[in-house]
């Protein structure tokens, strides 16, 4: 059975004070959790902090993104090598915010993913409809097409110690979160495509599901068979609310 992940993606929230408080609740919260992966993701601006801050406990440090190129003249952005270098574990890509308001293509992702994998990080590759995709029956040709960008670029191989992250758009920070039969059924498809090219890495694939999950509908998602965790927004900028998703998850692989 695959351990769930639970990690917080902060998004562009925070700040030296917010960093040191919230860590510090998580650690508080989170001391007694064995049995579910927890990892934070702030804004890479607050990376080395955070990374001092959670030493000594099980929380994995994440960022949001990477660049494509690794160094050179590209002012502004932050490579895979710099994030791994701060003790990056995890690095979240495609997000929909970053294909939407950074234009990110399912080919530029793919290169990303290469990146961050050959870098040593594990790449947690968001995947989701709109809703209008979800309202023209489109769920499964949209996941479809943005999984086989990275499986016709790397094979299947790349999905091996990778995890990815179903995020229907019209879920994230709506309140509207998709029911779990709903999230189960696509995580089942996800998981269902990438067995066509290699079941054994099917089988160990984490796929989490984001998109208003919070400390109330948390537990009912991580009853279903295909969801192994969540990516959450809103509810990992406090602590308790956090601590309840995680110790939901943590019940969920122990039952
Ligand atoms: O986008 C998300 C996580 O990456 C989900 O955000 P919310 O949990 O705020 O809906």
């Amino acid at each position: 059975m695959r351990k769930p992940l639970v990690m917080g993606n902060w998004k562009l929230n925070g700040n030296n004070q917010m960093v040191k408080e919230l860590i510090e609740g998580l650690k508080s919260e989170l001391a007694t959790v064995t049995d579910c992966d927890v990892a934070i993701a702030p804004p890479s601006m607050y990376l080395s902090q955070a990374e001092l801050l959670i030493q000594g406990s099980k929380i994995a440090l994440g960022a949001q993104n990477a660049d494509v190129n690794i160094q050179g003249a590209f002012t502004g952005e932050t490579s895979a090598a710099m994030l791994k270098d701060v003790g990056v574990h995890y690095v979240i890509l495609g997000h929909s915010e970053r294909r939407t308001y950074h234009k990110e293509s399912n080919e530029l992702i793919a290169k990303k993913f290469a990146v961050v994998k050959a870098a040593g990080m594990t790449p947690v590759l968001c995947i989701g409809e709109t809703e209008a995709e979800n309202e023209a029956g489109q769920t499964e040709a949209v996941c479809q097409q943005q999984l086989d960008a990275v499986l016709n670029a790397l094979g299947s191989d790349a999905f091996n110690q990778a995890v990815i992250a179903y995020e229907p758009v019209w879920a994230i920070g709506t309140g509207k979160s998709a029911t779990p039969a709903q999230a189960q059924a696509v995580h089942q498809f996800i998981r269902q495509h990438i067995a066509k090219h290699d079941a054994k890495v099917a089988e160990q694939v984490i796929i989490q599901y984001g998109g208003s999950v919070n400390a109330d509908n948390a537990a009912e998602l991580f009853t279903q068979p295909d969801i192994d965790g969540a990516l959450v927004g809103g509810a990992s900028l406090k602590a308790d609310a956090f601590a309840v998703i995680v110790k939901a998850a943590e019940q969920a692989y122990k039952a």
